[in-house]
């Protein structure tokens, strides 16, 4: 799917009267099957981007266009239709705690599902097969038949990316895929995601806090900074006066991943000692 922002500002309903809007004059052109890393300070606007892209969040002033149509024209069966082709995997996936690992990510596929379809499909998993198979690309086979409330962290990340292995979609947005696993997991994890999205001709979109995985597995790297696009180049123009000028005042973001959660064992808490007197 191709993509195209011009002169877009985008603000949230919740947002304070008189603040400045998340998203400023944003003038972005993405090709069908391309492939773009968002960069950026935390509250520069990565997640209010790929939301506006989701047709989550209109645009206040200013175009969207996907695949050459403005989404918020259609009629709204078409806008619902336009809905099932794009895919946003939040940083978070909603996963229903106690569904099956198999059911949650078959869910991928509701959109190309009628109503009794999908129905059924939450009580009898249709194609165990392809989800095997998806997880399997994130090392998650294994888990297939778990309830999603016993995953860790990372696993859930994992599961939610999975989805998108079966998503009738041709635009994948996805919100920090990496936040909650370990350098290696995440390295395997954008691998895949950026293969599989190839292997489909799908665009994808991901905005990413480890600038490292970005400039070493995205093409072209956008760099948001308070709403506005700092600079869209190829990876390997982004040089590092680009870089801090970006994370200036945020260098702690740009020096060191945030911690791990992925496969962390729960530290118990410490025993609570009663004195009695
Ligand atoms: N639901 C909301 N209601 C009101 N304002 C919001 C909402 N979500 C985000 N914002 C504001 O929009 C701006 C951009 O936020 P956004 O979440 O898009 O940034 P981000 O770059 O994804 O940040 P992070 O890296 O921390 O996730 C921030 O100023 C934020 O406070």
């Amino acid at each position: 799917m191709k993509v195209a922002l011009q002169a877009a500002t985008a603000r949230h309903p919740a947002a304070r009267p008189g603040t400045t809007p998340a998203l400023r004059g944003l003038e972005l052109q993405v090709a069908a099957g391309e492939q773009v890393a968002v960069i950026g300070p935390s509250g520069a606007g990565k997640t209010t981007l790929l939301q506006l892209l989701a047709c989550a969040l209109p645009p206040s002033t200013g175009v969207l266009q996907l695949d050459g149509q403005s989404p918020w024209h259609l009629p709204r069966a078409e806008l619902q239709r336009l809905r099932g082709r794009l895919f946003l995997a939040p940083q978070v996936p909603p996963l229903p705690p106690r569904q099956r690992v198999v059911t949650a990510v078959l869910a991928g596929r509701l959109p190309a599902m009628g109503t009794w379809q999908s129905l059924r499909s939450l009580f009898y998993p249709v194609d165990i097969p392809a989800a095997f198979e998806a997880l399997d690309r994130f090392d998650l086979a294994d888990k297939l038949f778990e309830r999603v409330d016993r995953l860790s962290g990372g696993e859930r990340q994992r599961v939610g990316l999975a989805r998108a292995l079966l998503a009738p979609a041709t635009l994948w947005l996805i919100d920090e895929p990496l936040s909650a696993l370990d350098p290696t997991r995440a390295r395997q994890a954008i691998d895949t995601l950026l293969s599989a999205a190839r292997e489909r001709g799908a665009t994808l979109v991901a905005t990413l806090h480890q600038v490292d995985v970005a400039l070493a597995h995205f093409p072209r790297i956008v760099g948001l900074r308070d709403g506005t696009i700092a600079f869209d180049l190829p990876a390997a123009q982004v040089g590092r006066e680009r870089l801090a000028a970006l994370y200036a005042q945020h260098e702690h973001e740009l020096n060191g991943p945030a911690p791990s959660l992925e496969d962390v064992t729960p530290v118990a808490p410490p025993p609570v000692v009663m004195h009695c007197r």
